[in-house]
């Protein structure tokens, strides 16, 4: 990039309608990659939009060099700004580029009047447009065709779209307005005969489908003259006729793609049709021109579903949302200017429209449009709203935390689009081979014209017909449009089940794990523990004091035990006497909550259920609150809400986490630890007969905590996480599969090994520390590193929260973040992020990636397959220009057919 200009990096994205074949991208490659200020570029012949990064000041000239090109490029509306945000690890690629500004899609309805002018050269690049259409009627017709024609799929598909493209169609049909166009004849005429001529070109070519249907009459006629032997200047007008009416912009894409060095299907369709023309196959000529103009409009149809299913999922919010007004009314608004902090009324049965967390109310939301699972969520005041998910029964009002175009909704789906940036690795083999293969094809063409009429003798006429034909089957379009579509459906569908894969490298890799490392706390289990036993060794107020501690931590353990004093407080079960001066902190008490009582005298251990009443009372308390960005974070606040009856919690100083151990702190002068074995054991405080009891429940899957003073140990407190059901299934359909399973936990390994044996996991690893999960991980990528060597490739998969895991789930091959839907750091750093915190996700993604894998062979078979066969045909003499035409537009037709099956899974 050049360094020159104190310019600031921007990014821009542009939509080029006509480009979406890869000789395309290579004509533009060519032609940005040699200017100056101009850095990285990145093509989606998808979604047709490249996206170039530039010294602010260079857009005109990146404009105007499209356009030389023959291209008209659109700027993208910008969707929102980004923030700068900190280059994220792993697939991110080129999409990390901290303070460029990113022009989104245009099609949110949030950009508005106001951000447009973060585009710098809209307003000029339009009037470029329309300047160089004035000049030409032919070029400006043809740029109306194709924003007609996309315009109209567009409309058909969402409203929103047409808002966009609508504009698009005024620009260019305002360019026309001097040409009569259709429905606006009504001016009065001179007769001249060029203006005739002029207005039944016109009225012929007034829709694409029009020209099109009038060409392929031109053509039929012509080879009807041909057939019943009409004069040949009949027939050759004809047919002539039809290849100018439906031809010319081929002609002109050819024409440039020949002058800038490449060739594309344009080109060769136009030496294909005119060499036809010159050796007087006039009827074929005419033909090939038109079945070759039918299939590019099929196939841009076609194309259009897999770019729209994204759009889909962006639909799936509602444009306007009831909000409150500073009066207090409430009023229906567009969603795009609902401000953050609004109050936000949903009615019965109603989609919302943004994020927010619930103030008042309660009900049952359909999360599936993000999450994949169909079972509703309760929510009530506090909890967290999305938007795009649809509320059931009940009634309620949010806050809106995220502007329209933040949701995690909209985040998903610019994640999908950047991941459709990215070229797959089969995108990439199939690239490479086109670029080989079509020169070769031309090669061979022109040897088969030359040689065998040459130096064997042969038919000029006839051979000369094979080189034509050959021409035709030269173009790889089919081969090259079958691998996006694919991958770009299979991204779409994942999305739509909830596992949102950051590019397509990591679809198509997905298919060869082998290994998947997992963490537990939250990830198998629920991460919601609660006090199971607690064994007392003195009689003071220990449980007090344990609670006293860990009300400073969020780390689950600790919170099991706050938990469960707050509830032994309320039953009144156990209560020590209040003691003067040390009052500090307070916690509060849960009404819903019963606590079996006990008594703290002696070495007396209690046995009490696990109560999921706990659990839900709590959900929303602040165990592991994620947006913290640390899972264990300790020394904030006590998590405590201020409610009714506060219980005095001993103050505590000096309060310190100590990682992968517990915590410590000072209470009215005495230093006390809460914390594992392994703290324990290096302070020299173990004996024998604690390490009995720990063993004991240890084995029964049981995280213990021990407190104790600088003296002497003092009670254990047995905490028990539940094991999602949905991860014991999970991992039966990974073994399925051929995954193998590793847990790895920072707890002690009996507990790690009765987790495993209960969830059917392959191998449990206990003891580790945050970079002992990362070391355990390399191991295991290392490992399979010959393996692939060998030939036979092999991947390794880490699985977490995404919070404390990161270093781990960025050394493995496939990086899976779970419950992504509430944080915004595992949406980013993940190679893929399951909204929800069911692993079930992950075979799902597995057989996904297989289905695509299937899905690509296939095409890429058949496409070189139908080449293959026609080849043979035609140097056997048998194949015709419009059979191969006709096997070529099959060919593409039929991929793109099949790589849009993706998107019903
Ligand atoms: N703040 C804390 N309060 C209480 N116990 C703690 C605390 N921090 C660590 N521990 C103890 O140390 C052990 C290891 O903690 P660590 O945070 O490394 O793992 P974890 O997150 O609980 O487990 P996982 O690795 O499965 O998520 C815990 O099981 C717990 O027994
Ligand atoms: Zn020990």
């Amino acid at each position: 990039m050049d360094a020159t200009a104190r310019d600031v990096p921007m990014k821009t994205r542009i939509h080029i309608e006509q480009m979406d074949c890869p000789t395309e991208e290579g004509m533009i490659r060519r032609k940005l990659g040699r200017m100056s200020g101009v850095g990285a570029l990145q093509f989606n012949l998808v979604q047709r939009i490249l996206t170039v990064e530039h010294d602010e000041h260079r857009l005109p000239e990146v404009l105007a060099a499209i356009r030389s090109l023959g291209f008209e490029p659109q700027l993208e509306l910008p969707r929102r700004r980004r923030h700068a945000q900190p280059a994220t690890a792993g697939g991110g690629g080129g999409h990390d580029h901290a303070h460029g500004e990113e022009h989104g899609h245009g099609h949110w309805p949030a950009a508005a009047a106001g951000d447009r002018q973060g585009a710098g050269d809209h307003g000029h690049s339009h009037s470029q447009a329309q300047a160089q259409g004035h000049g030409s009627g032919h070029e400006c017709c043809s740029g109306h065709e194709h924003a007609g024609s996309s315009g109209h799929a567009h409309r058909n598909a969402s409203g929103q779209d047409a808002h966009t493209h609508a504009d698009m169609g005024t620009a260019t049909s305002s360019c026309c307005g001097s040409t009569p166009e259709a429905g606006g004849e009504d001016t009065a005429t001179p007769l001249h005969l060029p203006f005739l001529a002029a207005r039944l070109y016109a009225f012929l070519t007034a829709t694409p489908l029009r020209r099109l249907g009038n060409a392929a009459i031109l053509a039929i006629l012509s080879e009807a003259c041909h057939w019943f032997a009409y004069p040949e200047w009949l027939t050759a007008m004809l047919a002539v006729g039809a290849v100018l009416l439906c031809g010319l912009s081929t002609y002109r894409k050819g024409w440039i793609s020949i002058r800038t060095g490449t060739l594309n299907i344009n080109a060769l369709m136009s030496i294909a049709v005119t060499g036809g023309l010159l050796i007087g196959q006039w009827p074929e000529a005419s033909m090939v021109m038109v079945l070759f103009t039918l299939s590019e409009m099929i196939e841009a149809r076609s194309l259009d579903r897999a770019r729209h299913a994204i759009e889909g999922l962006m639909r799936l919010a509602p444009d306007t949302a009831t909000a409150q007004q500073s009066d207090g009314s409430w009023q229906s608004v567009p969603a795009g200017e609902v401000a953050v902090g609004t109050l936000v009324r949903v009615r019965p049965g109603e989609r919302i429209a943004l994020d927010g967390q619930v103030e008042q109310g309660a009900s049952t939301v359909d999360q599936a449009p993000i999450t994949g699972e169909s079972l509703p969520v309760e929510k009530a005041a506090g909890d967290p709203v999305f938007a795009g998910t649809i509320n059931q029964s009940g009634s309620f009002d949010f806050r809106v935390t995220a502007e329209a175009g933040d949701s995690t909704l909209a985040r998903i789906i610019e994640a999908v689009e950047a991941a459709q940036g990215q070229k797959a690795p089969t995108q990439r083999f199939v690239d490479r081979f086109a670029a080989v293969y079509t020169p070769i094809v031309l090669v061979l063409a022109i040897g088969v014209a030359l040689v065998p009429p040459s130096f064997f003798n042969g038919d000029w006429f006839g051979w000369i017909y094979k080189a034509l034909t050959l021409l035709v089957i030269a173009c790889p379009c089919a081969l090259v449009i079958s691998t996006p579509v694919t991958v770009v459906s299979g991204l779409t569908a994942a999305a739509r089940q909830g596992i949102l894969v950051k590019g397509g490298v990591h679809l198509e890799e997905g298919r060869h794990l082998k290994w998947l490392a997992l963490d537990k706390t939250g990830t198998i289990t629920h991460g919601k523990p609660v006090l199971t036993e607690m064994a007392v060794f003195l009689n003071t107020q220990v449980h007090r004091l344990a609670a006293s501690l860990a009300a400073r931590s969020d780390h689950p353990v600790s919170q099991a035990i706050v938990e469960a004093f707050r509830a032994g407080r309320q039953a009144g079960a156990w209560d020590p006497p209040a003691e003067a001066g040390l009052s500090g902190q307070s916690v509060s008490s849960s009404p819903s909550v019963a606590f079996s009582p006990f008594a703290p005298s002696g070495q007396k251990m209690m046995n009490r259920s696990a109560q999921p009443a706990a659990h839900a009372a709590h959900a929303t308390g602040p165990a592991r609150s994620a947006a913290a960005g640390q899972k264990h974070g300790a020394a904030s606040a006590s998590p405590a809400a201020p409610s009714a009856s506060p219980v005095p919690l001993f103050s505590v100083d000096a309060f310190e986490a100590l990682a992968g151990r517990g915590v410590q702190g000072r209470i009215d002068g005495v230093h006390y630890v809460l914390g594992n074995h392994r703290l324990i054991h290096e302070r020299g405080q173990c004996s024998h007969e604690l390490e009995a009891r720990l063993l004991e429940l240890e084995r029964q899957g049981r995280t213990v905590v021990v407190l104790a003073s600088e003296q002497v140990v003092m009670a254990l407190f047995a905490v028990a996480d539940t094991v999602k059901e949905s991860s014991r299934a999970a991992m039966a359909e990974l073994h399925q599969l051929g995954v193998r399973t590793l847990m790895l936990t920072g707890d002690n390994q009996h507990t790690a090994d009765a987790i495993a044996r209960e969830v059917g996991i392959d191998e449990a690893q206990g003891n580790l520390l945050p970079e002992d999960k990362l070391a355990v991980v390399d191991g295991l990528v290392r490992r399979a590193q010959p393996v692939h060597e060998a030939g036979e490739v092999s991947r390794v998969g880490m699985v977490g929260d995404g919070i404390n895991d990161t270093p781990a789930l960025a050394r493995a091959d496939i990086g899976f973040a779970m419950g992504a839907m509430g944080t915004d750091s595992a949406l980013e750093t993940a190679d893929v992020a399951l909204m929800d915190d069911d692993l079930r996700k992950i075979p799902a993604f597995v057989r996904l990636s297989q289905a695509t894998h299937r899905i690509l062979v296939q095409n890429i078979a058949f496409a070189l397959g139908v080449k293959a066969v026609f080849m043979a045909l035609t140097l056997a003499g048998y194949g015709t220009m419009w059979m191969a035409v006709f096997a070529d537009v099959g060919a593409s037709l039929l991929v793109v057919a099949n790589g849009l099956r993706m998107l019903r899974r």
